[in-house]
C-alpha cells in the first residue's frame, strides 16, 4: 500500500518476470503473463509536459496533492481540540482539507485570501488525484492517445503507456488500477495497471493479488456484489451478459484498447481516487449498453466550487458570525457543551439564533442525529423547512467521534452509477441504514439574480462602490452593516422547493438566493433520479469544522429508509403539484 494513498496498491512485479513469485515463495505457480496479443497503437512519441493535462483532457482537475503532498503522514501540532481524524488506521488533519474552492470573477479586484481550507482560484481545473504517479508519467510519455473527443473527460488521463513503449517503468513498484476475475482460469485475476493501456493486462494468481493489491480486490468485491444484486433485482436474466462483461471482461473489451468500456473503468478509478483523498467511499460507473454509449462527461469535485458573489454573500450572512458574536450578550449560553443532549449543545443554540429554529419544533425544524450518527427522520414531511446544524471546534466534542459531525467528516457510502431509460442513476453499492449520510450534493455554487426592488438596487450600488481590498474570512463591521440581512428576509417564510429541472439544488432555510448546480461540475450526488416516493432526501446543512472557516452552506443527502445493495437511490425534486407540469418526469 502506498504511503500516501490508500487505494493504490504497489506491486513489486516487473513485466514478464517471475521474480515476484519467488519473493512470495510461489516458485511452483505459473509465471506472471502479460497478455500481449493485442495490436499496439502506432506510437506518436510526442513528448508532452504535464501542463498539457489540463488542455488535453479538456478540463478541470484539482487535487489535494497540490497542497498536501502526503495526506497520510501529516503531523499536527495539538493546539486545540481539533487535531486529526483517524479512520481506517490513517490520519487526516482537518486543517489541511479544503472546505470549498472559490472562483474569482473575471476582472475582480477583490483580494481574497487562499489557504488550505479555502482555495481561491481564477479558474477551476480538474487534476488527477494525489499519488496517481504512473498516470501522470503516462500522460507525459505514453504513446496511446484517446482519439475520440466524446471520451475525453475532464480529469481523466488522455494518454497511457502501451506495451511496446520504450518507456520502461522507472519505479520499482507498479500500481494496480483494477482487478477482474479470470473467466476461464479459476483462481486467477486479470490485473489492469494504472497508466497502462489494456494491451498490458496481466494474469496473476489470487494469492498474489490478495497479498499485493488487497484494496483493489476489496473494491472489486464490492463492485461484483453490487452487480449480482443489481442483476437479481432485475430478475429476468436480461443483464447476465452485461454482468459477465463487467465481472470477467469479455474478449471484445480485452482485445480493444480503444473500447469505451475502459473509459468507464477510468472514471471509476480516478473518481474513487479523488474520494479516497478524503476517505470517501468508492464510485463505480457501468454501461448496460451492448454498444456502449458515451460515459457521463462532467468535472468531478469533492467540495463546492463557489463563485465569488456567492462567497461574499456567505461571508456577510448572520450565520457566518462565530459563536460568541452570534450569542452576543445572551447569558443562557453554556460555556461548555454536552453534545449528546440537544438542549445543551452549543450548536443547537446557535441554530436557534441563526435560523430561528427550535429543537421542539417551530417555523424551522432542527434535525438531530441519534447517538450512532444517524439522522432522526421519523415523521418526515417534505414540506417542512428543516436544517441540520453540526458541531464545530467551539463545542468540546471530538471531531473524529462526535455523532454531530457526520457531514463534516465526509465519509460517503459506496455508490454505483448505471445508465437506464432516464439517463444515469445512482445505486447503493453497500447497505445503507435509515438516517445514514449518503453523500454531499456538491457543484458550482452561485447566486440567483436578485429581485430588483428599489432597496436591492440601492444596496447593490453601495456594495459596488465600496472598496473591498483584503477581504479575509470575516467582513469588517462596516461591511457587515452594508450586507442585506438575509436572515430577516427569509426566516419564517413557507418552505419552497427550489429544485431546478436539471441539476440545480437550492436552499430554502439558509439562503434562497444560493444555488448548487452540478451540471458541469459535481460529484456522484448528481446522478440520483427523482421519485415521488423517494428513499433519500436533501438536507440543508450548516457545518464547519472550525469557527474560523467561512460558513459555506451545504446540501447533504440522507437515507429516509434502509436501502439495499442494488437499489436505486432516489430523491424528491418536485412536489406532487409541481410534477403535474413536468413533462417527461416519471414518479417511480
Ligand atoms: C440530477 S439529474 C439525474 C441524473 C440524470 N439521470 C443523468 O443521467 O445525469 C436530473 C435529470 O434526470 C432525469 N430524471 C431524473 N428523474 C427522472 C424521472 N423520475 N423521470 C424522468 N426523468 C428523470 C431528467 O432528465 C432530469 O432533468
Amino acid at each position: 500500500m502506498s504511503a500516501n494513498h490508500p487505494n493504490q496498491q504497489h506491486v513489486a512485479f516487473r513485466q514478464g518476470s517471475d521474480l515476484s513469485l519467488r519473493a512470495h515463495g510461489l516458485q511452483n505457480t505459473p509465471p506472471v503473463q502479460a497478455i500481449s496479443s493485442l495490436t499496439s497503437q502506432p506510437s506518436t512519441r510526442q513528448k508532452r509536459t504535464l501542463n498539457d493535462v489540463t488542455t488535453t483532457v479538456a478540463g478541470v482537475i484539482w487535487s489535494l496533492s497540490d497542497t498536501i503532498p502526503s495526506l497520510r503522514n501529516i503531523k499536527t501540532n495539538l493546539k486545540d481540540n481539533v487535531n486529526i481524524w483517524k479512520t481506517n488506521g490513517t490520519s487526516i488533519d482537518p486543517k489541511k482539507i479544503p472546505s470549498a474552492i472559490v472562483v474569482q470573477a473575471v476582472g475582480s479586484t477583490l483580494q481574497l485570501k487562499s489557504n488550505n481550507r479555502i482555495q481561491v482560484v481564477q479558474k477551476y481545473e480538474a487534476r488527477l488525484a494525489s499519488g496517481c504517479s504512473e498516470a501522470r508519467r503516462a500522460q507525459e510519455n505514453g504513446s496511446w492517445k484517446q482519439k475520440k473527443e466524446e471520451l475525453l473527460i475532464p480529469g481523466l488521463p488522455s494518454k497511457k503507456f502501451l506495451e511496446s513503449d520504450d518507456n520502461p517503468r522507472n519505479q520499482s513498484e507498479n500500481i494496480v488500477q483494477d482487478v477482474f476475475l479470470h473467466s476461464s482460469k479459476p483462481g486467477y485475476f486479470y490485473v489492469l495497471w494504472e497508466g497502462w493501456a489494456v494491451d498490458n493486462l496481466y494474469e496473476l494468481s489470487d494469492i498474489e493479488v490478495q497479498q499485493s493489491a488487497s484494496e483493489a480486490v476489496r473494491l472489486a468485491q464490492i463492485r461484483d456484489a453490487f452487480l449480482d444484486a443489481f442483476n437479481a433485482a432485475n430478475g429476468t436474466g436480461e443483464l447476465d451478459e452485461f454482468v459477465a462483461r463487467e465481472k470477467y471482461l469479455d474478449r471484445n473489451v480485452r482485445m480493444d484498447v480503444n473500447h469505451p468500456f475502459w473509459t468507464f473503468k477510468d472514471l471509476t478509478y480516478f473518481h474513487t481516487q479523488l474520494h479516497a483523498d478524503l476517505e470517501k467511499g468508492p464510485v463505480f460507473y457501468f454501461s448496460l449498453e451492448t454498444d456502449m454509449q458515451n460515459p457521463p462527461n462532467f468535472t468531478y469535485t469533492n467540495v463546492n466550487v463557489v463563485r465569488e458573489d456567492a462567497y461574499i454573500r456567505c461571508l456577510g450572512r448572520l450565520a457566518n458570525q462565530n459563536f460568541s458574536e452570534l450569542s452576543g450578550s445572551a447569558n443562557t449560553m453554556r460555556s461548555s457543551t454536552a453534545c449528546s443532549s440537544p438542549q445543551h449543545c452549543k450548536c443547537n443554540q446557535r441554530a436557534l439564533l441563526a435560523y430561528g429554529a427550535t429543537a421542539a419544533g417551530g417555523p424551522v425544524r432542527l434535525l438531530q442525529y441519534n447517538a450512532e450518527g444517524l439522522l432522526q427522520l421519523d415523521n418526515y414531511n417534505f414540506d417542512d423547512a428543516r436544517i441540520l446544524v453540526e458541531c464545530s471546534n467551539t463545542c468540546q466534542c471530538s471531531p473524529e467521534n462526535c455523532h454531530r459531525r457526520v457531514v463534516q467528516r465526509g465519509k460517503s457510502v459506496a455508490i454505483a452509477v448505471v445508465n437506464g431509460n432516464i439517463g444515469y442513476g445512482g445505486y447503493a453499492a453497500e447497505p445503507i441504514k435509515k438516517g445514514q449520510y449518503i453523500v454531499e450534493y456538491v457543484g458550482e455554487m452561485y447566486l440567483l439574480k436578485e429581485r430588483r426592488s428599489k432597496e436591492n438596487v440601492a444596496q447593490s450600488k453601495k456594495m459596488k462602490a465600496q472598496p473591498h481590498a483584503n477581504i479575509d474570512f470575516r467582513l469588517t463591521q462596516t461591511q457587515k452593516d452594508e450586507m442585506p440581512d438575509v436572515h430577516a428576509l427569509y426566516i419564517n417564510r413557507p418552505a419552497k422547493s427550489k429544485r431546478g429541472s436539471s441539476y440545480e439544488a437550492g436552499f430554502s432555510v439558509i439562503d434562497e438566493r444560493i444555488v448548487i448546480c452540478a451540471s458541469k461540475v459535481g460529484n456522484v450526488g448528481r446522478f440520483f433520479n427523482h421519485s415521488c416516493n423517494p428513499n433519500a432526501t436533501f438536507v440543508e446543512v450548516h457545518s464547519r469544522c472550525f469557527e474560523s472557516d467561512p460558513l459555506i452552506p451545504k446540501i447533504a443527502i440522507f437515507a429516509l429508509r434502509d436501502i439495499a445493495v442494488g437499489e436505486a437511490i432516489t430523491l424528491r425534486y418536485y412536489s406532487d403539484q409541481q410534477m403535474k407540469d413536468k413533462r417527461g418526469m416519471k414518479c417511480g
